[in-house]
């Protein structure tokens, strides 16, 4: 294996995938640490509000050299900028920050990256891919014209799936399909594990609609919350034309939420980040509307039901990764 930039870079892309569509309404950023040739942090940004992907991966590279810090103590974002900032002496005229997204140049709701790595002033950013939004964009000029070395574009092509998301959120809706199966295709019953229920739910507690087919609210009764991780249950949408369900299933008597009960697959654009929960009834429906499937595969194989339908359609694997001892893989439609 050869270690070059596109190796470190593949690192910090790996990381971000961890967190992918966990940081609605931000995009999944991931970032390298490496001090002369030594890789020093490997960090991602984990949730909208919290600190950036650089900021975290520069917080635990120099934590790694000094381990009895302060900074250790620092969590907000603001605490690590100025401490960095004033702390710095220099640790990172030696290293090298790879970053999957274009560093933030201006002041959201964290301070601005590319303003953070000027003072701190690396060797080099490496930067996989441009920002595609106007009112963060320009950190490339900003830390050029600090006379910062950048080399932007390594491994673009597959930072662009890492970024899609955030690309399909900003100018109109991100429809994702979740589905559960076994290593065999079954799709009823209880699949997941814990660990991956709780994903689920998390991913509930982001979006800002779920999809379901009617059958599936007639037959699982299901409840549809985020209770696993307390969140705040989702507005649902019930795919149906016959529009006819049992108000006693679990799924109307959540408070605070609001059921749509539609054959009007346009209501969708009305959303920025829509879930679907189904199977391949659903998916034979709406495939040319999902931009990515998700596939959360528990290793059991059992009787049940299995993927007897009539859909016809290639995908390609954009990434997968482990969830404890299951498996989360990520499907483009070809
Ligand atoms: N393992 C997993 O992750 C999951 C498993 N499941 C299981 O898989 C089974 C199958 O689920 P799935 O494949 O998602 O499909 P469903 O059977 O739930 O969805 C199909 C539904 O879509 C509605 N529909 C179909 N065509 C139209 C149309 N033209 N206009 C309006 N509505 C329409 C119908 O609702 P109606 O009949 O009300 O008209 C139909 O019942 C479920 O019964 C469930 O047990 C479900 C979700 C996730
Ligand atoms: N069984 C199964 C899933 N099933 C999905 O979850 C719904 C039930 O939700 P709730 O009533 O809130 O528990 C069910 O109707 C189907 O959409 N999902 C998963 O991630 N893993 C699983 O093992």
């Amino acid at each position: 294996m050869k270690i070059d930039d596109n190796f470190y870079m593949k690192l910090a892309i790996d990381e971000a995938w961890k967190y992918q569509l966990l940081t609605y309404p931000n995009p999944a950023v991931g970032c390298t640490v490496v001090k002369n040739g030594e890789i020093l942090a490997i960090e991602a940004h984990h949730e909208a509000g919290e600190a950036h992907a650089e900021v975290n991966a520069l917080k635990a590279a120099y934590i790694k050299k000094n381990p009895n810090n302060l900074l250790k103590m620092k969590n907000s974002s603001h605490e690590i900028h100025d401490y960095l900032i004033k702390n710095h002496n220099g640790f990172f005229h030696d290293c090298e920050v790879f970053v999957t997204l274009e560093p933030c140049n201006h002041i959201g709701k964290t301070p601005a990256c590319a303003n953070l790595l000027k003072e701190i002033k690396p060797k080099r950013v490496i930067i996989a891919h441009k920002d595609i939004n106007k009112e963060a964009s320009g950190g490339c000029e900003s830390l050029n014209e600090a006379g910062i070395e950048i080399s932007l574009g390594c491994m673009e092509k597959v930072a662009y799936n890492l970024l899609y998301p955030f690309i399909k959120w900003r100018s109109g809706t991100f429809i994702f399909f979740k589905m559960a199966m076994t290593l065999n295709g079954s799709i009823d019953g209880n699949i997941s594990s814990n660990q991956t229920l709780a994903l689920t739910h998390t991913l509930r507690d982001k979006i800002d609609l779920m999809l379901i087919g009617g059958n599936t609210v007639r037959s699982d009764k299901p409840t549809l919350d985020a209770r696993y991780i307390v969140g705040r249950a989702p507005n649902v949408m019930i795919y149906s034309k016959n529009k006819v369900f049992d108000n006693s299933i679990p799924l109307f008597k959540v408070p605070n939420r609001e059921v749509i009960i539609s054959d009007d697959l346009f209501k969708l654009l009305d959303y920025k980040f829509v879930m679907v929960e189904g199977t391949y009834s659903l998916m034979e429906i709406l495939k040319e509307r999902i931009d990515f499937v998700v596939l959360l595969v528990s290793p059991k194989i059992r009787k049940g039901l299995n993927a007897l339908n009539d859909i016809d359609q290639d995908f390609e694997i954009i990434h997968e990764n482990m969830i404890g001892k299951e498996k989360i893989i990520y499907l483009k439609r070809k």
